[in-house]
This record gives structure tokens, C-alpha cells and sequence, in this order.
């Protein structure tokens, strides 16, 4: 992994802590940012989320000092960043902005390795950085290294963006509406990307979005703002999208929360029912038998290595001289690791209503049917009646 020797927190996530922080623009009537007190716990991505000026932006920014906090006091794994030099501070958080922001002049790898020159690194070593960090956002160094800005798409340009923020080995990253420029595809290829470098480096990641959905799918935790960045809610996505602490906050989860909350949960944290099975080389009378008389019940068989392969009521395994021709093949399987909207998509396609659950190996684990996701949100919107949301949840 990265070269931990140039920061002092070893580049792993630190706490950030934000009391009473308030910004007023010179000139304004009102503060941007009214007294906003949080905790961002060390190593997690907390997303602030809310609508345009709420002043998301303002808050992020004021973390690194890109602007100046009126009043209110902000520290950075126990340091207050007001009592440091505010070049030195912003070499040592990564940040990565909308379209990138890349210098168009230098290129792709004058870029990544620009803050690593900046703190001091020798050349052989930030040549090998800007090496290792292209790999790990997926640019292939030898083809990408000597590009300029304009000769990438927008998702390749994004994808230094983070690779430069990420250069110096920072312990903190905030990122500002990153993905916001490019197609919802590469929107999605690269969220996805940064969910698997984030369970691989554990920085404290802020990052600003008015993306709901975005918030859901990247939040550890995240901040609905409101007027003058005033924290409506502040929880994990889960328990927002459960219990939205007010109509503001129901408004910006929107429509759908409820299968929302399906995407948040795997198939593997739920519990699986069973239907009567048989293997392939057994006799269909076996699997008759096992179906009983209950009228509209469904068996599955199962290959030599317990794969799914068809479906078959007692009368179908009845009709047939061996099993490999009874019912109709099972067209689709969900995974552990799907998701509980996954499993929705494909109970709704399937004839029957039900879809398979298979292990690593494909092989047959249990079912799941309609009831099972209803259970599972009516337990979910119980888990989190209780919550009480308040605005400083440190
Ligand atoms: N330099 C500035 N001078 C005066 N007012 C400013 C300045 N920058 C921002 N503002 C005001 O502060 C408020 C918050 O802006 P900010 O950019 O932080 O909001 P935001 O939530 O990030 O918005 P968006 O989603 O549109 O980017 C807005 O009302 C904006 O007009």
C-alpha cells in the first residue's frame, strides 16, 4: 500500500470535528453557514446532502481553509486547523472537484504528482506513486501518464481528479460533487470504484452532493442540510430513508424510500425460506412425495452438485419418467451478495413469484418470495421508529 512516511497520521481516516463553525460572506446580510457543530468519525465517508445553496460547498471548503470560517473552531485528528499554515494543511487532505479541475496545461502524471513534488517527494519515488495511483483508479499508467486533461474523457479525467487527491497519501479527502459532470453509467462505474478504494484505504471522506440517491449508495453517514447549512438530519442512510426526521427531509429522500432501503440490504442478511428439493438422479415419485398434497407448492431440482436446475409442482414431478423433464428451468438465481432490490426484480419476473438464492458455487441455498422483502422493510421501519434524529449526533 501507499507510502504512509509523509503524513503524520499514517494516512488512515482522523476525526474531523466542526463547533459552532459559521461563515458569513463579506458583504451579506445572513451567514452562508450558521453555527453547523458535527463529528465525522474517523474513517468514514459522511455525504452532506441538501439543495442548491444550502451551502454544502461552504461547509466542505472551510475543513481545508479554501474559506475562512467567521467563527467556530474545526480540528483535524485533534489539531485545530486554525492554528495551522493553510498550504500546509490543504497538501496534507486530498481534493477532488467537479470536472476534476486538472491543470490542462501539465499532464496526467505532472497532475498526480504534483502535491507529492510540493511536500517534498525524490522524482524515482513520485514517478512510482503516480504509477500506483493510476493503477488503482483503472488507468493503465504507460497510456495514460503522458496525456494531457483534453485528450480524456470525462470519466478518465475524474478518475485522476481522485488519483491526484489521493497522491500524497492524505488522511482526509473531500470531494465536491465529483461525479456530478459525467453520464449516470460512469457515474455509477465510478462511485462504485471509490466504494472499493475506500474499504481498501479507510480515509475520512466528505463528500458533497445533491444526489440523494448518491448519498444512499457512498454514505456511511449522511448530512441532509437545510437553509444556511442547518443539519436537518444526521444518521446512517439507512435509518434516514426509515425515518425521515421531518417533511423537509422526506421531501429530499423522495419518492421510493421504502425500495430504497432495499438496495442498502443483501440477500445474505435476510433470512431465506426453503421449498422441498430432489437431485436430478432421484425418482420424480420422491419429489411428489416431498411436495405433498398443498395445493400450489413448488419444489426445485437440484443437480449432482445441488445447482438449481428446474422448477416442478407435484403433478408435473407426477407426469414425467425422470426429473431433468419436470416443471419448467430455473431462469434466473439470485447471489448472497445481491442486493434485497435484486431479489425484488426477480421474484417479479418469475412466474411463480420466487426467486433461488445461490451460494458462492451456485449451489442451492433457499428461496425468497414477496413476503420476505415486505417483512424486511416493516423490520427495518421498526429498527429505526425508535430513532430519535437530532442535529449533533458526536
Ligand atoms: N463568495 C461568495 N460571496 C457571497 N456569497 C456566497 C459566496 N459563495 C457562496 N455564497 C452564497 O452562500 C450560499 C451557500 O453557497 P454554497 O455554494 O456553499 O451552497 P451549496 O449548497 O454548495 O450549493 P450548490 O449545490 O448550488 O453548489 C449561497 O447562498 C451562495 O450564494
Amino acid at each position: 500500500m501507499a507510502d504512509d512516511k509523509n503524513t503524520p497520521a499514517g494516512g488512515h481516516g482522523v476525526e474531523i470535528r466542526l463547533e459552532e463553525v459559521s461563515k458569513r460572506y463579506p458583504g451579506q446580510k445572513l451567514s452562508a453557514v450558521e453555527s453547523v457543530t458535527m463529528t465525522i468519525p474517523a474513517g468514514e465517508t459522511v455525504v452532506l446532502v441538501g439543495p442548491s445553496g444550502s451551502g454544502k460547498t461552504t461547509t466542505m471548503r472551510m475543513i481545508n481553509r479554501l474559506i475562512e470560517p467567521t467563527s467556530g473552531k474545526i480540528t483535524i485528528g485533534g489539531q485545530d486547523v486554525l492554528g495551522l499554515d493553510p498550504d500546509k494543511l490543504r497538501r496534507e487532505i486530498g481534493y477532488s472537484i467537479q470536472q476534476a479541475g486538472l491543470f490542462p496545461h501539465l499532464t496526467v502524471g505532472e497532475n498526480v504528482g504534483m502535491v507529492p513534488g510540493l511536500v517534498g517527494w525524490d522524482k524515482k519515488r513520485i514517478r512510482e506513486r503516480v504509477d500506483e495511483m493510476l493503477d488503482l483508479v483503472n488507468l493503465d499508467p504507460g497510456e495514460f501518464r503522458g496525456r494531457y486533461p483534453r485528450q480524456l474523457s470525462g470519466g478518465q479525467q475524474q478518475r485522476v481528479g481522485v488519483a491526484r487527491a489521493l497522491a500524497a497519501n492524505p488522511p482526509v479527502l473531500l470531494m465536491d460533487e465529483p461525479f456530478g459532470a459525467v453520464d449516470p453509467i460512469t457515474r455509477g462505474v465510478l462511485q462504485d470504484e471509490l466504494m472499493r478504494l475506500q474499504a481498501e484505504l479507510g480515509k475520512t471522506i466528505v463528500f458533497v452532493t445533491h444526489d440523494f440517491d448518491e448519498a444512499v449508495k457512498l454514505g456511511d453517514r449522511i448530512a441532509v442540510l437545510g437553509d444556511r447549512s442547518k443539519i436537518l438530519q444526521y444518521d446512517t442512510p439507512e435509518a434516514i430513508l426509515a425515518n425521515p426526521a421531518d417533511d423537509t427531509v422526506a421531501g429530499f429522500v423522495g419518492a421510493g424510500a421504502a425500495l430504497k432501503q432495499l438496495t442498502l440490504r443483501r440477500v445474505r442478511e435476510i433470512e431465506v425460506g426453503q421449498v422441498p428439493t430432489a437431485t436430478i438422479d432421484e425418482s420424480p415419485a420422491v419429489l411428489k412425495e416431498r411436495l405433498g398434497t398443498r395445493r400450489g407448492a413448488i419444489g426445485l431440482v437440484l443437480d449432482k452438485r445441488n445447482r438449481p436446475l428446474r422448477w416442478a409442482t407435484a403433478r408435473e414431478a407426477g407426469a414425467v419418467a425422470t426429473l431433468d423433464r419436470a416443471g419448467r428451468p430455473v431462469e434466473d438465481s439470485v447471489a448472497l451478495a445481491s442486493t434485497l432490490q435484486d431479489a425484488l426484480e426477480a421474484i417479479l419476473t418469475d412466474d411463480d413469484g420466487v426467486a433461488v438464492v445461490t451460494g458462492s458455487r451456485g449451489e442451492y441455498v433457499g428461496v425468497v418470495d414477496i413476503d420476505t422483502v415486505m417483512n424486511t422493510i416493516k423490520a427495518l421501519r421498526e429498527e429505526h421508529a425508535d430513532d430519535e434524529p437530532t442535529e449533533d449526533q458526536s
